[in-house]
């Protein structure tokens, strides 16, 4: 059924690309993403293929094309991003901006917003930045429709060479997102958690490892997947509203954050911060999470977009490649340890998930989330 779901929803958004959806098999995130991220677009007709990042960026490998040898005397666009190694984001945005040359299939009025049932994303060409909204009413859970659309939506701009940055929101003011979509993880069974868990990897690799700035801008709430969800961002701005929280609060679910949660809260907060965090749940107040590094920035509520685009327009003015290979050196490690035992790490949490004891707590869990509001 969620397969079904999930295939309808590819046809309508015209993702058919998301390698993770097909059925009992694993794109390579991480080979898209940071490090290993290829960037496919068009030339001529021919798919050319984004170099790696890290790799020789000289001579053919030009982002514009490995067909530039193709092109009967380079221009001095062609020379000057030759020219520069590995910088591939400015010199594509040069190419699209000084030249447009024909042989790019580019559209001829860019798009500036889309979305889907739950995710909106809004284009700023002139900036180079997304806004990305989740909307997954009532709490932004992360159910498997929304990690699809997110996915989709997060592709698209990947293969945006204009796209430098995006800001991760959520269009609910008061929370971000309640994080896993519990209801996911409850009386389904192994494919369907298959099917999820992947998902959730898929996501996590993508943000992580995404050459794009990414920012978050947490305008509410934001326990467990939430956070984790702001965890992959390069800086986080939060309201400075003492009603919300963040963090990675599985052990008060009878759950238990798995190691890529944990690495990815351990290189933001420490080891030691990390330990008393994870074992007891703890979700934090926003000062409490300024305090310890879970984020980087409070302002007042009205002041969270604004701060996280003036933050934004910051940070890409460091030249890309530097600062691409910078989060790749500080990220790779950690992402590789994920990508070596993916299938290992869907077979432990389907196992862990299907235990009697584990579909007890998150039934009682969410029966006290309703109970909570009578
Ligand atoms: C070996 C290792 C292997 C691996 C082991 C396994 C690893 C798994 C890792 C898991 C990671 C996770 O993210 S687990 C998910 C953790 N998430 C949470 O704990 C958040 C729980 N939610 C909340 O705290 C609150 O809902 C909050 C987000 C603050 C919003 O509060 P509000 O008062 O505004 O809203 P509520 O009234 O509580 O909720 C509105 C409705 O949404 C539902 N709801 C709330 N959160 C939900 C959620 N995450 N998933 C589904 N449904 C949710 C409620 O039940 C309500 O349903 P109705 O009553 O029907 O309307």
């Amino acid at each position: 059924m969620a397969l079904r779901t999930v295939s309808a929803l590819k046809r309508r958004l015209g993702g058919a690309g998301l390698g993770l959806l097909r059925s009992g098999q694993i794109s390579s995130a991480a080979g898209r993403s940071g490090a290993g991220r290829a960037r496919a677009g068009r030339g001529r007709g021919v798919a050319w293929t984004r170099p790696r990042l890290g790799e020789e960026q000289l001579g053919p490998t030009c982002p514009v094309g490995p067909t530039w040898e193709s092109v009967s005397r380079p221009s001095s666009t062609d020379r000057k991003c030759l020219g520069r190694a590995g910088n591939f984001l400015p010199c594509a945005a040069q190419h699209r901006l000084e030249k447009t040359p024909s042989y790019i299939d580019y559209p001829a009025t860019a798009r500036r917003s889309f979305s889907n049932h739950r995710v909106i994303v809004d284009m700023d060409q002139s900036l180079g930045v997304a806004t990305i909204k989740i909307k997954n009413p009532p709490v932004n859970s992360l159910s498997l429709e929304l990690l699809t659309e997110f996915l989709i939506g997060w592709e698209k701009l990947e293969n945006d060479k204009s796209c430098k940055g995006v800001i991760l929101t959520s269009n609910y003011p008061k929370i971000f997102s309640a994080g896993l979509d519990i209801l996911e993880m409850c009386g389904k069974n192994a494919a369907h958690y298959t099917e999820y868990w992947k998902a959730v990897q898929e996501l996590w690799l993508k943000l992580y490892m995404s050459n794009m700035v990414v920012i978050a801008a947490i305008n509410g709430s934001s326990p467990a997947g939430g956070c984790l969800l702001a965890l992959t961002s390069d800086y986080r701005v939060m309201a400075d509203n003492p009603k919300y929280t963040i963090g990675l609060n599985e052990t008060l679910l009878g759950i238990v954050a798995p190691f890529w949660f944990k690495d990815n809260l351990v290189n933001t907060i420490g080891n030691r911060a990390s330990e008393q965090a994870l074992q007891l749940g703890l979700l934090f107040s926003p000062a409490e999470a300024l305090k310890i590094g879970l984020v980087d920035q409070l302002v007042p509520e009205d002041k969270v977009q604004s701060t996280a685009l003036s933050v934004m327009s910051q940070w890409l003015k460091i030249p890309d490649h530097a600062r691409q290979l910078t989060k790749t050196m500080m990220r790779k490690p950690t992402a590789d340890l994920l990508l070596k035992q993916r299938e290992a790490d869907i077979d432990n949490f389907v196992r862990f998930i299907s235990r009697d004891g584990i579909q007890k707590s998150l039934h009682m869990y969410l029966k006290a989330l309703k109970e909570r509001k009578e």
